[in-house]
């Protein structure tokens, strides 16, 4: 099953309506009892028709019957987090179909999808927690509200953040994707038609391509802002062809960047250790690959803090911040993040055995005994079926209809 998008067009109002009532309680519940399904919900059917929809989502898989010691009740799955979110796209026209998954994110699902015209966006789908729960399991104080709450909690939190940061700098014009739309832990933005420079064997004039690497790098810096995973897996480099004075054909190279769930301020504590990781990553990856090294020194950290904020430029970290992120979220967010790297590390993973192992989370904090299927991506009513990311079926032709 390349793409399990098929029991959207099955569900009906009510069974919308208790869905969201139970994404709503989960917020204050780690299990919802069905009393509170059925209040939250007010179906006009009563109690009865409350029944009905809980058996039919739970049937797909959206949400999941977990019996505890104390009472039964419900928790919204991966798939039923992931169907509210493509509802809203979809009701908002962002999204109309759902092709094959892109891309190798660690902990997210990249998706082409496309709008009513047929214009294709990509939509990632976050999924922070998915490796933290199966390796890492102490001293985490956001894991303390129990694993839905957490995995909820820290995808949204990067959803939200990427999406800021990414309308914030196409503002000002960096090069990156436009964000269209976001939803919970779901972010629909333009396709870049270009490959990551990890795929690129060879490029014309090294130089010049390092050069704007490292000019985007000091750009961000004086808005105020440090990349944090500037990597060969986060450029997307786009070939542009055009034509010379003399009308001769000159291939240039445009850099685009993408995922900024992990960004942080010039002002972090440990801005200097961000900064020189990712200037260090471009200058490596351009020797190892290009053969390309530098013959200048820098640029250094204490430098480039001098420009932050220099000829009227706008402080991006700090208006980011300033829209809605607590002190609190952002220091969550950073330890998933931190955490997710030490598990690459963990995993004695570098970039040339880089796959995707995501499917096989076990989420066993857990505690009780799940009746339906788990959230781990492998749930019947999940979006992505275990068989996706080998698919290799054409974009267009895998384009599932999704009527709401
Ligand atoms: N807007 C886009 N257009 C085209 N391809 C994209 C786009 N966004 C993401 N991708 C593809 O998906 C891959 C993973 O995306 P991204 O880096 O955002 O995910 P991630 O989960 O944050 O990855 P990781 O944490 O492993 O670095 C990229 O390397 C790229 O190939």
């Amino acid at each position: 099953m390349l793409l399990d998008t098929k029991a959207m067009r099955y569900l009906i109002a009510e069974d919308w309506r208790v869905l969201t009532a139970v994404e709503l309680c989960s917020k204050n519940h780690e299990l919802v009892p069905t009393t509170i399904i059925e209040r939250t919900a007010r179906l006009r059917g009563g109690p009865s028709g409350v029944h009905k929809s809980i058996s039919a989502l739970a049937k797909v898989g959206l949400i999941a019957r977990v019996k505890e010691a104390k009472y039964d009740g419900y928790r919204l799955t991966y798939g039923g987090l992931d169907y509210l979110a493509l509802h809203t796209h979809s009701l908002k026209k962002d999204v109309y179909s759902v092709g094959t998954r892109i891309g190798v994110g660690k902990e997210s699902d990249i998706m082409i999808v496309a709008d009513q015209t047929g214009t294709q966006r990509v939509l990632k789908i976050h999924r922070l927690g998915r490796i933290s729960f199966r390796t890492v399991r102490s001293n985490r104080d956001y894991l303390k509200k129990g694993a839905t709450g957490s995995w909820m909690y820290l995808s949204r939190l990067a959803a939200m953040k990427e999406f800021a940061f990414m309308k914030a700098l196409r503002e000002e014009g960096f090069p990156v994707p436009e964000p269209i739309a976001h939803s919970r832990h779901t972010i629909v933005m333009s396709l870049i038609d270009a490959f990551p420079l990890r795929q690129i064997a060879e490029v014309p004039d090294p130089a010049s391509l390092y050069a704007d690497l490292i000019g985007v790098i000091l750009r961000l810096a004086k808005h105020g802002l440090i990349h944090g995973d500037f990597n060969e897996f986060n450029i997307l480099v786009n070939e542009n062809r055009s034509k010379n004075e003399d009308g001769e054909e000159t291939l240039v190279l445009e850099p685009v960047i993408i995922d900024f769930p992990q960004m942080v301020s010039m002002e972090h504590e440990n801005a200097e250790m961000y900064f020189d990781r990712d200037v260090n990553c471009i200058k490596r990856f351009f020797e190892r690959r290009f053969h390309f090294v530098t013959s200048e020194a820098g640029p250094f950290f204490k430098k480039v803090k001098k420009t932050v904020g220099k000829d009227g430029v706008k402080r991006l970290d700090a208006s980011v911040a300033a829209s809605g992120f607590t002190k609190k979220m952002l220091k969550d967010l950073e330890a998933a993040i931190r955490e997710k790297a030490d598990t690459k590390g963990e995993n004695g993973e570098d970039e040339d055995d880089y796959e995707d192992d995501s499917d096989d989370d076990d989420d066993d904090d857990d505690e009780g005994k799940e009746e339906q299927a788990e959230d781990d991506g492998k749930a019947p009513g999940g979006l992505l079926g275990d068989d996706a990311r080998d698919a290799e079926v054409p974009v267009d032709e895998s384009m599932a209809k999704l009527t709401v």
